[in-house]
């Protein structure tokens, strides 16, 4: 890993690294957003992170199916039987992590249950629905799929840095996708999205390309949505 790499950044050259140059803005839109942001200064006001959190619980519940149809696209189309296992450890973690967002509410007192989706929320989701298709590439899946991930390691780990001032109590939020085991499971993703895109057409390179852009856009519209009516 060079130095600098924060996340699985596409240091093996394929086009993630390409993509993360030519939408830097945006991936720091996605990556920096005020919300961020305001954890990392201690300034977060509680009611946007409970908002959050509540709405994150949705998100999960709809990005688990997500997974699973870029297991089996791996199964129907890699030439690696190691995406798989990596895929499946990504799978395996998120039942643990449906049950850190249930113990996590109960400490905030955010009801999980008969929480309505808010708009952001249902773009995002209805997105990740387009994805799951038997139409939709590979390429492009993982594509989604690691940008997904890589957005929350890059996102968390900021308040993770010496100069945070992140709330102790919301420590236990940064760590579960700001730690180092997270941000190596992103490498392996990126490694894999790169691998595949490499043996794909321009038309899926092209794709992929606009999904990583979608993923971005819909992680900022999620960030915004934890400030409230939206
Ligand atoms: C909106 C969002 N994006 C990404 C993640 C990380 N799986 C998440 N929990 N929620």
């Amino acid at each position: 890993m060079e130095g600098g790499d924060k996340v699985g950044k596409g240091e093996d050259g394929g086009p993630i690294a390409t993509w993360l140059n030519k939408h830097r803005q945006l991936y720091l839109e996605s990556t920096r957003h005020p919300f961020i942001l305001s954890i990392k200064h201690g300034s977060v006001d509680i009611s946007s992170f409970k908002r959050w959190l509540g709405q994150d619980y949705i998100f999960v519940r709809e990005f688990i199916p997500f997974v699973a149809s870029v297991l089996l696209k791996a199964w129907k189309e890699t030439d690696d039987a190691s995406d798989i296992d990596i895929i499946l450890g990504g799978i395996a973690s998120l039942n643990d992590e449906i049950s850190w967002f249930k113990k996590e509410a109960s400490k905030w007192d955010v009801p999980l249950s008969g929480n309505a989706p808010q708009k952001p929320n249902r773009d995002y989701c209805r997105f990740l629905e387009s994805l799951m298709g038997s139409d939709i590439e590979y390429s492009v899946a993982i594509t989604a799929f690691w940008a997904i991930e890589a957005v929350y390691q890059e996102s968390f780990s900021l308040c993770l840095e010496d100069d945070s001032r992140t709330p102790e109590e919301l420590m236990g939020t940064c760590q579960r996708w700001g730690n180092e085991d997270f941000r190596q499971y992103c490498c392996s993703l990126c490694r894999i999205a790169n691998r595949s895109l490499a043996k794909a057409t321009e038309d899926v390179v092209m794709k992929a390309e606009e999904a990583f852009v979608h993923v971005l856009e819909k992680e900022v519209g999620f960030w915004n949505m934890s400030y409230g009516d939206s």
